[in-house]
């Protein structure tokens, strides 16, 4: 087993991203950053909920993965399944806990996070389209985590509404992607039951309402800093552009990371607008 592993299975570039936005969704509730302590707290909850989401779903994905990245932790035997379930486990007791150290409302949330990934994993991810509202769901909470966190809701709401519409076009073109190996567990994704055409239109679909959706915080008057969205839209327009143009699984793949780049850099434009 590879000590390595234990870092690698939680995917961490996305964790610390999740712990961000979680905290945006704090300073864009309430204007500030909140205190030391509920800030610490938010960004760990998130955090270690992403780890043991994407810990547990390596576990279940285990015969997808053998097919569609088979160079992940447990495909390549850096880890065993039973080690990876329990470090799961352990990763959303502590966030659990941590979670009870900042209100009743962030704990119970957080609860039902956690179990959303579990169930997501387990049995909610073949489900064509509806697996990918999960997904998305959890990413637009993730801001609104933040707003529970200090008890105030601000401009959170227009920050779940990004990360959901461009986490269901991302997660749609993902599925576009991972045909191959999805067919092989028999999961019934919008590509493999509408066909590859159809499921880029519905993620394209949603990379657009994204960008028009990028623009509400305009509307509540977030200031000149918010001009570092045209560029992310740019980039959402013609990830959009290269998945109807083509929908073979290195464009799928190129398509998807140019929104995953989007995401990174309009959590960065946000997060600038929202301190200067
Ligand atoms: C206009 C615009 C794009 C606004 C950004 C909205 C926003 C705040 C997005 C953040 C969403 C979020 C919480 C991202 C956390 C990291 C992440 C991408 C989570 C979703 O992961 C699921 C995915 O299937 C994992 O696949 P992979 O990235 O290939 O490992
Ligand atoms: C709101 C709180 C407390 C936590 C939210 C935690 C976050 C940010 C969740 C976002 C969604 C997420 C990262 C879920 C984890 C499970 C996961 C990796 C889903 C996607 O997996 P697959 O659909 O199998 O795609 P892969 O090919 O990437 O494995
Ligand atoms: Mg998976």
């Amino acid at each position: 087993m590879e000590l390595k592993a234990f870092v690698e299975i939680t995917r961490p570039h996305n964790c610390v991203l999740a712990g961000i936005v979680g905290l945006l969704g704090s300073i864009v509730a309430v204007g500030h950053f909140p205190d030391l302590k509920t800030s610490l707290l938010v960004f760990l909850v998130v955090t270690l909920g992403c780890a043991g989401g994407n810990t547990i779903n390596d576990y279940f994905d285990y015969e997808i993965d053998k097919v569609n990245r088979p160079d992940r932790p447990l495909p390549r035997g850096a880890m065993d399944r039973k080690t990876a379930l329990w470090y799961a486990m352990l990763l959303f007791a502590v966030g659990m806990a941590l979670a009870y150290m900042i209100n009743r409302y962030a704990f119970i949330l957080a609860v039902i996070a956690y179990v959303t990934m579990c169930l997501y994993a387990w049995k909610l991810k073949p489900l064509p389209f509806i697996g990918n509202l999960v997904v998305a769901g959890l990413t637009g909470a993730t801001p609104l985590y933040g707003a529970v966190a200090v008890e105030h809701f601000g401009l959170a709401g227009y920050l779940a509404i990004c990360a959901f519409l461009v986490n269901v076009a991302r997660e749609v073109i993902k599925d576009i992607e991972d045909v191959e190996g999805d067919l092989v567990k028999g999961a019934k994704t919008l590509p493999i039951i509408w066909g590859k055409k159809k499921a880029a239109y519905v993620g394209s679909f949603f990379a657009l309402l994204t960008v028009i959706a990028s623009f509400l915080p305009v509307k509540a008057g977030v200031g000149i800093g918010y001009y570092a969205m045209v560029p992310v839209d740019v980039i959402i327009l013609y990830a959009a552009y290269l998945i109807l143009k083509s929908q073979e699984r290195e464009m799928a793949r190129k398509s998807q990371k140019l929104l995953k780049m989007s995401i990174f850099l309009a959590v960065m434009a946000f997060l600038i607008a929202a301190i200067v």
